[in-house]
């Protein structure tokens, strides 16, 4: 409880309770209250003014003004006399409210704020008892506990429900007081309370934002992993199985590139929506952020059930839809891992997930795969060659090797392919095949890019400067150079170091390139045209083989993939594929390159046809370039 103010006693016992109720809340004031007499002598103080002025309560009754405002405490008298004031109004203007009940717990006086918290009047509220806030909010302990506490120290604080008029409740920070008589009788209750509702909201605001992906409202991984634990927990109670889907949005990152991130956004929020209603309530469907979705499917039975749901998501999910009045369609590459044979914890669930959806991926995506062990161990190789790769520029482990490009009208060298490989110290020299996809997915392959670059247009000029200056360097660019990092100034650069001419840099990309974001490659590739660059279509056949793209891209040369030319004896197919691409080529004025000729016999085939160039070990596997040299 508060101590009393200090002041002379009260004259008569009538207004001993309206005195009390005075005392009270001018002690209660958290300002400095004196209250001086018309010859401005101190006839009453608080303790927040005592300490203000630096004198006991004693020193100060009775006292002139001018006998303690000192000098320096003039200053300030302005101040305190406003302060004066401010504790007058004290009552009626704080921003809490204030109500006061009689012992008989009817509200005798409340205060400005009380009735714009509550909706009530003075008038309407006045006479009447508190507003009753429903048992359930406060149950009869609750109540006991404020009773007893108030009963024993006078003095009760904490968090509590009331009522608004308008019916609503709401949260309150209260505070109760008791006022006694001098015989300790309860002659009031002063009631101090504010309004927590706004404050309620911003925490349950920021405890949802904590547990929730904002962009689509769905539940981020720590909801999802709580709801896991949870599931796990139940799973084993009921002997049954729980499954954890990794699903990733199929090129993705092509339509947020191209049409632009509201685009994307829009189209995850459709994503998220068609999710929500292929699954059951007792499921959840949350996002990791980007395009990647965790899916916990409870109450399983079988393994065999999960492949029927999932099939029904990705059919959901690959139904047109229009997004921002693009019509499109997407698909999805899903991982599935089964607790508890694939893990009895939800970060090794969630990572055989991830394990079985890169193979869902590099099974041509949309598509969904179930984790094996395998992948485990394929993974974790993955990693391997992924940590390896990030020192292995650094400390210089890559290396080119130089494939002969040949002219088929008299057998002679008119070039060579750089082809990469790395020489690691521990694992010994390894293929690009198993390097490059990691390289891509890592986005290491932009540095690699940039080095390969650099090095092949360096050998390209010392070849010229020795007299062979007639060689074309083709040079492979993978798609991701096309969307990360700056590929023109790469390249530009690249040959400004060198000083070859790039005339004779030859850029080999592969279809995929051109039809992604077709304007971003296309102002590209006029770019790298513009500097005198020449682009050939690696591994033609394999994919669109659009010919609308050829004329577009101004492609100087086509090299039919050697699938194509590997089966030109024995399959008659293969034989009217090769013959219509030269044709459609030579019409188009593009040279036409056969890649993998292995035999003579092929190679006097494809002259027949009409092919220009060959590539392939017949004529030269890739090699080093000092053995490349002596091929000259
Ligand atoms: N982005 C980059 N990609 C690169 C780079 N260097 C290579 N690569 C790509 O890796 C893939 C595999 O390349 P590699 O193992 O070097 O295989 C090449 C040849 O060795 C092989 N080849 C050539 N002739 C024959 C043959 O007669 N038979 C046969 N079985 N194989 C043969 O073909 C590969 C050349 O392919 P291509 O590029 O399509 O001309 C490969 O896709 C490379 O593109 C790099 O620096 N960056």
């Amino acid at each position: 409880m508060d101590s009393p103010p200090h002041s002379a006693p009260a004259s008569d016992d009538t207004s001993q309770e309206r005195e009390a109720l005075r005392r009270h809340v001018i002690a209660s004031a958290t300002h400095g209250v004196l209250i001086v007499d018309n010859a401005h002598r101190v006839v009453e103080v608080n303790d927040a003014m005592c300490r203000l002025l630096g004198y006991t309560a004693d020193q100060l009754i009775g006292q002139h003004t001018l006998n303690f405002i000192t000098e320096a405490s003039k200053a300030t008298s302005l101040q305190q006399q406003a302060e004066l004031q401010l504790a007058a109004t004290v009552f009626s203007d704080t921003l809490e409210a204030i109500m006061i009940t009689d012992a008989d717990n009817r509200i005798i006086s409340v205060n400005r704020a009380f009735t714009s918290v509550t909706g009530y009047s003075a008038d309407e509220i006045i006479g009447t008892s508190p507003p009753l806030v429903s048992a359930s909010h406060h149950n009869a302990e609750f109540r006991e506990q404020l009773r007893e506490e108030l009963f024993n120290t006078g003095h009760w604080s904490g968090e509590a429900w009331n009522r608004r008029k308008n019916g609503e409740i709401f949260p309150q920070w209260l505070s109760i007081s008791v006022v006694r008589n001098n015989a300790g009788e309860p002659l009031k209750y002063v009631a101090i309370f504010s309004d927590l509702s706004e404050r309620k909201a911003a925490e349950e605001r920021i405890d949802f934002l904590a547990r929730h992906d904002i962009l689509t409202r769905l539940p981020n991984r720590f909801l999802l992993r709580d709801r896991a634990e949870q599931a796990f927990a139940h799973a084993e109670r009921a002997h049954n199985k729980v499954a954890l889907l990794l699903l990733d949005l199929d090129h993705f990152k092509h339509i947020n590139d191209s049409l632009g991130h509201p685009v994307g956004d829009t189209l995850l929020q459709t994503v998220a929506d068609r999710l929500r209603l292929t699954t059951r309530d007792t499921d959840t469907v949350s996002r990791q952020g980007g395009d990647e979705f965790l899916v916990l499917l409870t109450d399983i039975h079988d393994s065999d059930d999960i492949a029927p749901i999932v099939e029904k998501m990705m059919r959901t999910l690959g139904k047109p839809c229009s997004v921002a009045g693009q019509d499109m369609t997407i698909s999805c590459s899903v991982g599935i891992a089964v607790y508890p044979e694939d893990g009895i914890d939800f970060d090794i669930l969630a990572k055989n997930a991830d394990a079985a959806m890169y193979h869902a991926k590099e099974s041509g995506r949309n598509t969904f795969r179930y984790y094996s062990q395998q992948m485990n161990e394929d993974a974790v190789a993955r990693l391997d060659i992924q940590n390896r790769l990030h020192r292995a520029l650094d400390r210089n482990e890559f290396i080119l090797h130089y494939q002969p490009l040949i002219d088929l009208a008299n057998n002679s060298i008119v070039g060579a392919e750089a082809l990469v490989r790395w020489n690691c110290p521990e694992l010994g020299m390894q293929p690009p095949g198993l390097f490059i996809p990691v390289a891509e997915d890592t986005g290491l392959i932009v540095q690699l890019g940039e080095w390969v670059l650099n090095e092949a247009c360096r050998q390209a000029r010392a070849w010229h400067d020795a007299g062979h200056g007639h060689l074309i360097m083709a040079i492979n660019l993978s798609p991701i150079q096309f969307t990360r990092g700056d590929l023109v100034a790469t390249i530009r650069n690249a040959l400004a170091a060198s000083g070859v001419n790039p005339a004779h840099i030859e850029l080999e990309i592969t279809e995929s390139v051109l039809m992604k974001d077709t304007e971003h490659v296309l102002a590209t590739v006029r770019q790298l045209h513009g500097m005198g660059l020449r682009l050939a279509i690696d591994d033609f056949g394999t994919g669109y083989s659009s010919l609308a793209y050829l004329r577009r891209f101004a492609v100087e040369k086509l090299k039919i993939d050697q699938s194509f030319i590997r089966d030109l004896p024995t399959d008659p197919d293969a034989g009217a594929i090769v013959r219509a691409v030269i044709q459609m080529a030579k019409s188009l004025k593009i040279a036409v390159l056969a890649e993998g000729v292995e035999t003579a016999d092929i190679a006097h085939d494809l002259d027949l046809l009409g092919c220009d160039y060959a590539q392939g070990y017949y004529f030269g596997r890739p090699m080093p370039a000092e053995a490349f040299a002596k091929l000259l």
